[in-house]
């Protein structure tokens, strides 16, 4: 398959627009372009989303891919796989990029598969070796106490998947030039259907998003159990912060896995990360990125005191209450 300097983006669609990953993704694709000259495509599956595409052209990209069709639901993952599969065949980009959303955790790597290819998983920075202009992927290792490079040199087409929430998105162009070409999809109606959704029921009142908060107010294995977690709740909801954790816990049912921040849970990059009873292990703080950093921790050598701009030795749980009740 004969490759052109091509970057190709899976962009992916939740409720009507655009993911913040698929738009963080083109900015980075566009940096990434700059250094080999490539072209910036980006290509959409969906049902219903003509409107949204347009709307997608007042960002960088040269072209905009898209197919619209009713089977294109997100839950038919089966079938939007064989659309990308198709989409790659026919544009040969060198390089694809996916966010590493639900969508692209599973829906990346069957693409990859049916190409015969492999996917740099996860990755939390990208570059160009400027000698071979091949893709290099950073991505933790050793438990995430070090960053490895990771490339594909023999490969086609080099495909990474990208954690949400690493790079800034991307800004509107004035210099509008991309067009959309629509890709033709009477062809779907003979996938057999394996399955249909019948409903989307969400769990709580609000939903969850630590990537793109302004406020965070974490909790660790400090704050000892639910109860400081709903102390933590009824504080965040006050300062009107978004509640986050560290993983052990989540391991113990204290909170979420979507509440997780680290290296296996969100990258977040908040103007303000308030960290109560959390150690600051290093696979959790690879996931603040935040302006300004309060911790309170009641060990004065606890690590997370190297990561803030503001710290109280203090137990966590009497400071909150301290606080809700003035
Ligand atoms: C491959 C791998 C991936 C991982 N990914 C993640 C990840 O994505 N996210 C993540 O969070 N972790 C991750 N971890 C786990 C991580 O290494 C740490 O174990 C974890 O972040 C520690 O959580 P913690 O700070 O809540 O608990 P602890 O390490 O137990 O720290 C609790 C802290 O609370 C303080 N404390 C105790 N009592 C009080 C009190 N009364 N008031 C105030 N402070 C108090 C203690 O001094 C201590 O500093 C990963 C680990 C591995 C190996």
């Amino acid at each position: 398959m004969e490759r052109s300097r091509k970057i190709l983006i899976i962009g992916e669609i939740q409720n009507g627009k655009p993911v913040p990953v698929t738009l963080e993704l083109i900015g980075e694709g566009k940096r990434l372009a700059s250094f080999t000259g490539a072209r910036l495509f980006l290509a959409v599956a969906g049902s219903g989303i003509r409107g949204i595409c347009r709307d997608l052209l007042r960002y960088p990209v040269d072209r905009i891919i898209a197919m619209d069709h009713p089977r294109l639901e997100p839950a038919q993952l089966e079938v939007h796989g064989k659309v990308m599969e198709v989409m790659i065949r026919e544009q040969k980009p060198d390089i694809v990029l996916g966010g590493g959303t639900l969508f692209g955790k599973t829906l990346i790597p069957s693409v990859a598969a049916a190409l015969g290819t492999e996917v740099m998983t996860d990755a939390v920075g990208l570059d160009i070796d400027r000698e071979t202009g091949r893709l290099l992927a950073i991505k933790p290792a050793f438990d995430g106490k070090q960053m490895s490079v990771v490339s594909m040199p023999e490969a086609e087409v080099q495909i990474a998947s990208v954690k949400p929430g690493v790079f800034q998105k991307s800004d509107e162009t004035d210099n509008k030039k991309g067009n959309i070409t629509m890709i033709p999809a009477d062809w779907l109606e003979d996938i057999k259907e394996q399955k249909k959704t019948l409903d989307f029921i969400f769990e709580g009142d609000q939903k969850i998003c630590l990537e793109d908060a302004k406020i965070i107010a974490a909790g660790g294995r400090g704050l000892k159990g639910p109860e400081g977690f709903e102390l933590l709740k009824r504080f965040a909801d006050r300062i009107g912060a978004q509640m986050g954790s560290t993983r052990p816990c989540v391991d113990a049912g204290w909170t979420l896995p979507e509440q997780q921040i680290g290296q296996t849970g969100s990258i977040t990059k908040p103007d303000l990360y308030l960290a109560f009873g959390i150690s600051g292990a290093i696979q959790h703080m690879t996931g603040v990125r935040a302006k300004t950093v309060i911790a309170v921790n009641n060990n004065p050598n606890a690590a997370i005191f190297q990561y803030c701009d503001y710290g109280i030795v203090g137990d966590a749980q009497k400071i909150l209450k301290e606080f809700l009740e003035n």
